[in-house]
């Protein structure tokens, strides 16, 4: 089967010599007369099914035959010539020669260099400009039913378009401007080869005024165009920049608490920023210059093929060549400035090693022995860079000559031409100035098309975070009025994603309007229940009720306004200490405002402030103290009234006087909420009215401050050890005295 793929392009060619043969006969046979260009294109036709029949079914055809490429290349063999022919019939050009000639063996070996410029035109522009949409047919010609699709690449591209459908018009205005600007460049060209016509012919001197005066109203529309143009394009992007910019934020915003601990900061802040920002100034700059490049492309193609499409042929079978020379030269002088870089480097090692260890080249006198070690690595650097200087000048020379050839080329045919009286002058002129632009818009577009493809495919990464459901549970229903704040978990046993269990089948009972406290040593998951009590994560096992209720059949809103959590590293925003306790409960209203920053003891210290509640708060809160940024932290949970307050170590900042104070007001029972306090300092859990003490994960013990200490269990133990450290402290203290 192998071997077979050998002779499979052998056996192409002969087949299709042989089906042109037989198109050749039907064509020149008397019996058969048909109009000229049913056989032209019915012969393409013919000829393209048969070719894909034996590509496709033949067992020994290359994979590349088969490929999107090979098909693609098969269709400019076999249409190329019916489509050139029509196109020079409506251009009003003789076709006599074109339509009788072009299944002779020369046209038939001219077809096949045609389709191998072609392929190195697919390669480079064509293809990656279809391979969106080709490689999604061919996925979909691929697939088989039962295969989990692939993913769309046209996808980020036809996402991207779903943000510029409001501005549609717009897009259609900038289409319309850099059409008719790129056809008013096309002036210069054109009315430089009818004056040099004027000059030769010594036509009317208003021939001559006239084409300076239609030339240069032309240049100057086209000018303000490109500028309209210019300015409503860059206008529009920037709106759907922060159109998206918003969106993804919003998305961000929207996932579970697992992804933020999953993903870093610097990512999120990044794909935010960064990647919408590298996108979309990739946009605006290159796909500007894409659509500029294309339409001047494709008017200099029209208005060359317009003046001699002989000559124009001629420039599209040249170009492909004169972009592979100078890409293989370079390749060679890339090859060899790696290798001077690491030559150098080299060399740069030994100086590295010779000064960072100078003793031990001194201790053994070795100063010359390494000099020398220097020189025979700069020799070898020095013998490089000859072959460098002679690799860049033969990719500069190969460069410049090849781009020579062509235009000497050019100019040598179109000589001809004009000798033979198919060109005028002033044709040649306008096409050699086309030509000029010509290939510096194709390489542009060349150049700049992969750079929009990249940003395209940049895209991807900003909408995996749109397109990405937060893994939480579904939003509940409930939202009663009258809540009472008692929870239960039951049996409760949870993970952190690829983490070891940190809670085991704990149960635990919060009643209403009392306060209750979790205690226990570090780590041993006390704020953990908090952040399930939070619906951040949602447990393994087991459930935690609110009133009975399962806490998922609440309103994630309604939760979140009835339960207040202060923990330790509570965070204040940059902004006024105002914003930040009105923070996500805007409406409230000033007076709200002082009951809750009193009740947290906060409202004397903020009116000492510089500019009272409408200090800034600094970055993180920086420019409050510790303490003073828990008690803003407090009001901040105390204006929405909760249900349920949870204070997990949130007072451990407080200064004896003001934590008295702040307790004092939280633990009020006229306040009838449910408090749950979360501490290590026994003595701000001894007042609560029942206490769970946890270790490791699993429920220790439970009961009042005199029954656990009555008990001698782990609560008492952690109590005794406290009191100890607070004793070793004072005599610390004592003694330093
Ligand atoms: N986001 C997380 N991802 C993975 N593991 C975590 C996460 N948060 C906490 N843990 C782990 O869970 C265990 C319990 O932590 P938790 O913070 O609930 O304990 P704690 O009793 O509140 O401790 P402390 O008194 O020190 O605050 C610890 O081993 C901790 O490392």
């Amino acid at each position: 089967m192998q071997k077979m793929s050998y002779f499979s392009p052998l056996l192409f060619v002969c087949l299709d010599v042989c089906v042109v043969h037989v198109i050749r006969l039907a064509h020149i046979s008397p019996a058969i007369v048909f109009h000229p260009f049913i056989t032209l294109w019915g012969g393409g036709l013919a000829r393209a099914c048969l070719l894909a029949l034996f590509t496709l079914i033949s067992p020994g055809s290359l994979l590349w035959m088969r490929s999107f490429e090979g098909i693609q290349s098969l269709a400019v063999l076999c249409f190329h010539f019916p489509v050139f022919i029509t196109l020079i019939w409506a251009l009003d050009q003789s076709t006599l020669d074109e339509v009788w000639g072009w299944h002779s063996w020369e046209r038939v070996l001219q077809g096949y260099v045609v389709t191998a410029v072609a392929w190195l035109y697919w390669s480079r522009y064509v293809s990656s400009l279809l391979l969106s949409c080709g490689q999604y047919i061919s996925s979909l010609m691929k697939k088989a039913p039962s295969e989990k699709p692939k993913e769309d690449t046209c996808d980020p591209l036809k996402r991207l378009m779903g943000y510029m459908r409001p501005y549609l018009w717009r897009f259609v205005s900038v289409l319309t401007l850099v059409i008719l600007s790129s056809l008013g460049e096309m002036a210069i060209p054109k009315y430089t080869g009818r004056v040099a016509d004027w000059i030769i012919n010594e036509e009317t001197p208003d021939a001559f005024t006239e084409a300076i005066t239609v030339m240069t109203l032309m240049t100057f529309a086209s000018a303000v165009l490109e500028f309209v143009c210019d300015l409503m394009y860059t206008i529009t992007m920037s709106c759907i920049h922060t159109s998206v910019q918003g969106s993804v934020f919003q998305a961000v915003l929207k996932q579970e608490i697992a992804f933020f601990g999953a993903t870093s900061t610097g990512e999120l802040v990044s794909r935010v920023t960064t990647d919408t920002n590298d996108m979309s100034e990739a946009l605006s700059e290159k796909l500007s210059l894409v659509m500029w490049y294309t339409a001047r492309f494709a008017f200099l193609m029209f208005f060359m093929v317009s003046q001699s499409w002989k000559m124009s042929l001629l420039t599209c079978m040249g170009l492909p060549i004169i972009w592979v020379i100078p890409k293989l030269t370079g390749h060679f002088h890339q090859t060899i400035a790696v290798q001077v870089q690491e030559s150098l480097a080299k060399a740069n090692q030994v100086a590295t090693e010779t000064f960072s260890n100078m003793k031990t080249v001194r201790s053994f006198a070795n100063e010359d022995g390494e000099t020398e070690r220097y020189r025979e690595r700069l020799e070898d650097t020095y013998s490089l860079n000859k072959k460098e200087a002679l690799a860049y000048a033969a990719s500069t020379w190969a460069n410049s000559t090849t781009t020579l050839a062509l235009k000497v080329c050019i100019l040598y045919y179109g000589g001809t031409l004009v000798t033979r009286g198919q060109v005028s002058s002033g044709n040649l002129v306008s096409f050699v100035l086309y030509e000029l632009q010509f290939a510096s818009a194709v390489e542009a577009v060349m150049q700049y098309y992969p750079a929009v493809r990249k940003a395209i495919g940049a895209s991807e990464k900003i909408f995996e975070y749109l397109d990405r459901n937060p893994q939480l549970p579904a939003n509940g229903t409930l939202s009663p009025t009258d809540l009472q704040g008692h929870i239960q978990f039951k049996d409760v046993t949870f993970s952190y994603p690829g983490s070891p269990v940190v809670l085991k089948e704990v149960s635990l009972d919060i009643k209403p309007g009392q306060v209750t406290a979790i205690v226990g040593l570090n780590r041993s998951g006390k704020s953990t229940c908090v952040k399930l009590l939070e619906r951040f994560y949602q447990p393994q096992a087991g459930e935690i009720l609110l009133d009975g209720k399962p806490l998922t059949n609440y309103k994630d809103q309604f939760l979140h306004d009835k339960i207040a959590v202060v923990s330790q590293d509570c965070v204040l925003f940059a902004r006024s200490v105002r914003e930040n306790i009105k923070y996500g409960c805007e409406d409230a209203s000033d007076e709200d405002m002082y009951r809750a920053a009193k009740l947290a003891s906060a409202h004397d210290f903020i009116m000492e402030l510089s500019k009272g509640y409408d200090t800034d708060a600094g970055e993180k809160g920086g420019q409050v103290s510790g303490g003073q940024k828990q008690r803003i932290a407090i009001a901040r949970a105390l204006i929405r009234r909760p249900k349920i307050l949870i204070l997990d170590n949130a007072t451990s900042d407080l200064d004896t006087e003001n934590e008295y104070q702040v307790k004092q007001a939280l633990l009020n029972p006229t306040n009838n909420c449910t408090v749950l306090l979360i501490s290590n300092r026994m003595s701000v859990v001894e007042k609560a009215n029942h206490i769970f003490v946890l270790d490791n994960g699993t429920l220790k013990e439970e009961g009042t401050h005199d029954e656990l200490l009555r008990k001698g269990g782990l609560y008492a133990e952690l109590l005794i050890k406290q009191n100890m450290g607070f004793h070793r402290q004072e005599e610390v203290k004592n003694d330093a005295q």
